[in-house]
């Protein structure tokens, strides 16, 4: 399985290449899972409707009035366009969201502190198998956004760390997190691989700030738990390759 977790900027960027390299995994059998963020439109939404907008190291801070929007951005508005961007590439695309029937279980990572976020605690093996029928040829893509539903109802995700709960429980062989930088920059540089050692060094310089600091820490955790190959980049096949 490849799991592939694209951020809301990364979403109007792709290019034809991307479109065609998951059509080429697919045909080659892969399972392709891609998990959508939406992150800048939840905010510039937020603040058209006088909503808070804060986050803290990269993670929303989640009133219910945010999470009312963040899940209409989602699932309603987010998810939709980038489906039908797909099939417009051809790809057929399995919609998957806390409406349909959620992927993810999640309990909640700091109430006091994030309001309504969850951290994932599981994922729905039989929706998950769906894609394990791609052979079926009628929907060899999932596509999935971050929301899970929680203790009292739905709760929102990073999606990062949402992409590493699912690379991490299906044991897929890698994680590609496109973002809209070609990688970790150091000097307007890509670092081609980098270590924890390295990242932390380079995050304590201030080097590596603000959303590019949750999303390592996702990746490091998913490559401690066995997904192998994980990259950083706005483009496949490129970017920085993470390691050990
Ligand atoms: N050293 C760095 N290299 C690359 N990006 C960095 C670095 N430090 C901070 N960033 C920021 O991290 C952002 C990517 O994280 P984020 O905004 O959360 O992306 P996404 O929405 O794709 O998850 C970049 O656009 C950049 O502004
Ligand atoms: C709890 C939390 O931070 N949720 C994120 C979910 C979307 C996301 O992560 O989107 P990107 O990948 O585009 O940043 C949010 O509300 O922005």
């Amino acid at each position: 399985m490849i799991v592939i977790k694209i951020g809301g900027n990364a979403i109007s960027q792709l290019k034809d290449d991307f479109f065609h390299q998951v059509k080429e995994w697919t045909k080659e059998g892969q399972q392709v899972v891609i998990l959508h963020g939406g992150g800048q439109l939840i905010s510039s939404t937020c603040a058209f409707f006088d909503l808070p907008t804060e986050k803290i190291d990269g993670i929303r801070v989640t009133p219910p009035s945010v999470l009312a929007l963040t899940s209409h951005l989602l699932t309603n508005v987010i998810q939709p366009h980038f489906q039908n961007q797909l099939a417009q590439a051809g790809i057929s695309a399995l919609a998957v969201n806390q409406e349909a029937g959620p992927l993810f279980t999640a309990d909640y990572l700091d109430q006091d502190a994030y309001g309504e976020v969850g951290e994932v605690t599981g994922i729905d093996e039989a929706v998950l198998a769906e894609v394990s029928q791609a052979g079926n040829g009628q929907n060899p893509v999932l596509l999935v956004n971050s929301l899970a539903i929680g203790p009292n109802g739905p709760l929102n995700v990073n999606a990062d760390s949402a992409a590493q709960a699912l690379a991490t429980m299906a044991s897929a062989d890698q994680l590609i997190l496109l973002t809209d930088v070609p990688g970790v920059l150091v000097n307007e540089e890509v670092v081609t691989a980098l270590n924890p050692l390295k990242a932390n060094q380079l995050i304590d310089q201030e080097l590596i700030t603000a959303g590019m600091v949750p999303k390592l820490q996702a990746a490091f955790s998913a490559l401690h738990h066995g997904v192998h190959k994980i990259t950083i980049t706005n483009h496949l096949g490129q970017g920085t390759k993470l390691e050990l």
